[in-house]
């Protein structure tokens, strides 16, 4: 799949979202026209992925901006409609960063704001691009194998998660392109599958060779030598390094350190928290028992949730000292030697 049909797109009037719920399965868009709407589709993750819903952001205060015309909205309830979608979900620094880029525009009006969310996009795509180019020459220089090389990646970080080729899997795709990918471990990232449905689809999509594995398998992958490196995408970085991704990355990232493997993150400075020192300060998003507890596999079941419960966290936080490469369009810092983003990046 190229980045078209993207993620997230502006028709003109409305947000057009590939509904990711629906993925593989079904391929259908939803016109979403108002500000709750839209919450609801980032909460459910029909948009999801940290660059992507903050693109969905910038152009969901467009969307406030409009629907405040249209029902006579009071500046007050303009703000709380725009505060709903800046709080729709609390892991990703990129949903609150870019609200706040489109709402800074307001009062130039709506034009202005349609501006800043197409800078958003314009942003996101050169970054995606210029991430792919530095992590493939990084890891192709460090692993220094003369051979096509083997990846294990998280969660889904392509197009999907992002306005253009992806993070993590946009490395992935420029080493497909350079004939140097041999073959990608999906983890299938329970409960809602993002690896097994949506980077699965991706990669399908293009013809890149992809394994889907159980979340359980990757670190014995990793130890087990069946993969040259790791690469994950990010929800947020902090200014020592610490990396807040979907709930899994943190075993991967203990398993490559055992292994000696490089453990690579893809993200955008977008994905940067600087005003945030470590990890153990961000707010893991906790999400429903239900996604847990339902296991639809074989239409296998947990006992009765009235004695079962559940424990979803949504992320995990890595500490910097086990990531060995941090790629961004900025280029790559490698954290566990040393080079943290708050000393590089104000
Ligand atoms: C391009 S990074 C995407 C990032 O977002 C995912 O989380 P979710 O599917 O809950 O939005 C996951 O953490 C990915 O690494």
């Amino acid at each position: 799949m190229s980045h078209e049909p993207r993620a997230v797109s502006w028709t003109g009037t409305a947000l057009s979202l590939l509904d990711q719920t629906a993925l593989p399965r079904t391929v259908r868009r939803l016109d979403v026209r108002d500000v709750d709407t839209l919450v609801d589709a980032i909460v459910r993750l029909a948009v999801r992925g940290a660059p992507a819903i903050g693109v969905a952001g910038a152009y969901g205060v467009a969307l406030a901006v409009a629907q405040a015309r249209r029902e006579n909205w009071t500046d007050r309830e303009l703000a709380d409609a725009v505060a709903r979608l800046r709080a729709a979900r609390p892991t990703a620094v990129n949903l609150a960063v870019c609200v706040d880029r489109a709402a800074a525009r307001i009062p130039e009006g709506l034009d202005a704001v349609l501006a800043e969310a197409d800078a958003v996009v314009r942003q996101d795509l050169a970054a995606n691009r210029a991430m792919a180019e530095a992590g493939a020459d990084w890891l192709l220089k460090r692993v220094d194998a003369d051979r096509p090389l083997r990846i294990l990646t998280h969660c889904n970080t392509g197009a999907l998660a992002t306005a253009g080729v992806g993070t993590a899997l946009g490395v992935i795709r420029e080493l497909h392109a350079r004939g140097l990918l041999e073959t990608v471990y999906v983890d299938e990232t329970r409960p809602l599958l993002q690896g097994a449905r949506l980077t699965a689809w991706e990669l399908a999509q293009e013809g890149i060779p992809h394994r889907v594995q159980v979340d359980a398998a990757a670190a014995a992958t990793v130890v087990g030598g069946l993969v040259d490196a790791a690469i994950v995408g990010a929800d947020r970085i902090t200014r020592n390094g610490d990396t807040a991704n979907k709930t899994g990355t943190l075993g991967i990232a203990l398993a490559c350190a055992h292994a000696g493997l490089p453990f690579m993150v893809a993200a955008p400075t977008s994905t940067l928290d600087l005003a945030t020192a470590k990890g153990a300060s961000i707010r893991i998003e906790q999400r429903g028992e239900e996604e847990v507890l339902n296991l639809t596999a074989g239409a296998v079941t947990a006992p009765d949730g009235t004695r079962t419960r559940a424990h979803n966290p949504a992320f995990d936080v890595t500490p910097g000292t086990l990531v060995t490469a941090l790629v961004t369009e900025r280029g790559v810092l490698e954290v566990a030697a040393g080079e943290l983003p708050g000393d590089h990046w104000n």
